[in-house]
């Protein structure tokens, strides 16, 4: 994946509307359904994160970049436990995830759904099956209902229902990111991971995903934490900005703000000529 900010601009990119009122650290603090504190992470003698802090506001969508290779999908996979961390704490809708009971565990997965990169569908399953792989795992619904579910969970992201039956290989690359969105949205979670959900899409395809991703937000009170190299998503719908660089979170805030920060990776993120380019 490249670290380049993207070339293309949207029809349609826009600064963030709708930004939660934040009031100071304390108020974000408050309002935090993921909170990560002085977290490290490292394999062999190599340190990917050193005491990172983060917290993501219910409601938000924040967008997480950071030069290729500094660990954005790291911390992601450290949050959701696929990878050990070193030092630090993880809470996740409160819930310390150090501490908590298997059974807390369950509800807290229950409660996130995740985009990964390339959209990770089963290739052997149909777009229906592969809905309704969390559902098999979390809930004991009747074949039927479950089949109707996934219908409307691929209504939601703007598939329509002959798409069901298809197999991942017969779907273009829009339709697979819709399709994986549909899969993390299948319980019904308060909060998604999104990783680099526009790459390798068209302008005007990643800008249809975009305005989903804002419209999903605002209907469904969805929390999102999006990974992205993509300005045209960090102006279009992201309420909040966080940079990670030199092991940690670098700065985060608006997109005003990321425009105003004069470290050099961000002056050239946001301000080099590619950005620019853009304006
Ligand atoms: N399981 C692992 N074992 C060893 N090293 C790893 C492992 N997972 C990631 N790394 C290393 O951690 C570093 C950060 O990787 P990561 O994939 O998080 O970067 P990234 O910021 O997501 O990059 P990109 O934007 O290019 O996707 C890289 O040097 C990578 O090689």
């Amino acid at each position: 994946m490249s670290a380049e900010p993207s070339q293309s601009v949207r029809p349609s990119a826009q600064l963030a509307s709708g930004t939660p009122k934040l009031q100071g650290s304390a108020q974000i603090e408050k309002d935090s359904i993921l909170s990560v504190r002085d977290v490290t992470v490292g394999f062999g003698n190599k340190l990917i994160l050193d005491g990172l802090d983060l917290d993501v506001v219910r409601g938000e969508i924040l967008g997480f970049v950071g030069g290729s290779g500094t660990g954005k999908s790291v911390l992601m996979r450290t949050i959701l436990g696929l990878n050990k961390k070193r030092r630090g704490s993880i809470e996740v809708f409160g819930r310390n995830m150090d501490t908590a009971t298997e059974g807390e565990m369950t509800m807290v997965r229950r409660r996130w759904g995740v985009l990964f990169q390339q959209g990770a569908l089963f290739s052997s399953l149909t777009v229906k099956q592969n809905i309704q792989v969390p559902m098999r795992e979390h809930l004991h619904l009747s074949q039927r209902l479950m089949d109707e579910l996934a219908i409307l969970k691929l209504d939601l992201v703007g598939l329509n229902p002959d798409a069901a039956d298809k197999f991942p290989s017969e779907l273009s690359g829009g339709m697979i990111k819709r399709a994986s969105l549909a899969r993390a949205l299948a319980l019904d979670p308060d909060l998604v991971f999104l990783d680099e959900p526009t790459s390798g899409l068209d302008p005007i395809g990643a800008a249809a995903f975009d305005g989903l991703i804002g419209q999903l937000s605002k209907t469904l009170g969805l929390t999102v934490y999006m990974v992205t190299h993509d300005l045209d998503s960090l102006a279009s719908v992201c309420n909040r900005i966080a940079v990670l660089g030199d092991k940690k979170v670098l700065a985060i805030g608006t997109l005003d703000e990321m425009m105003k920060n004069d470290h050099p990776w961000i002056e050239s993120y946001f301000r080099g000529e590619r950005a620019l380019r853009r304006v």
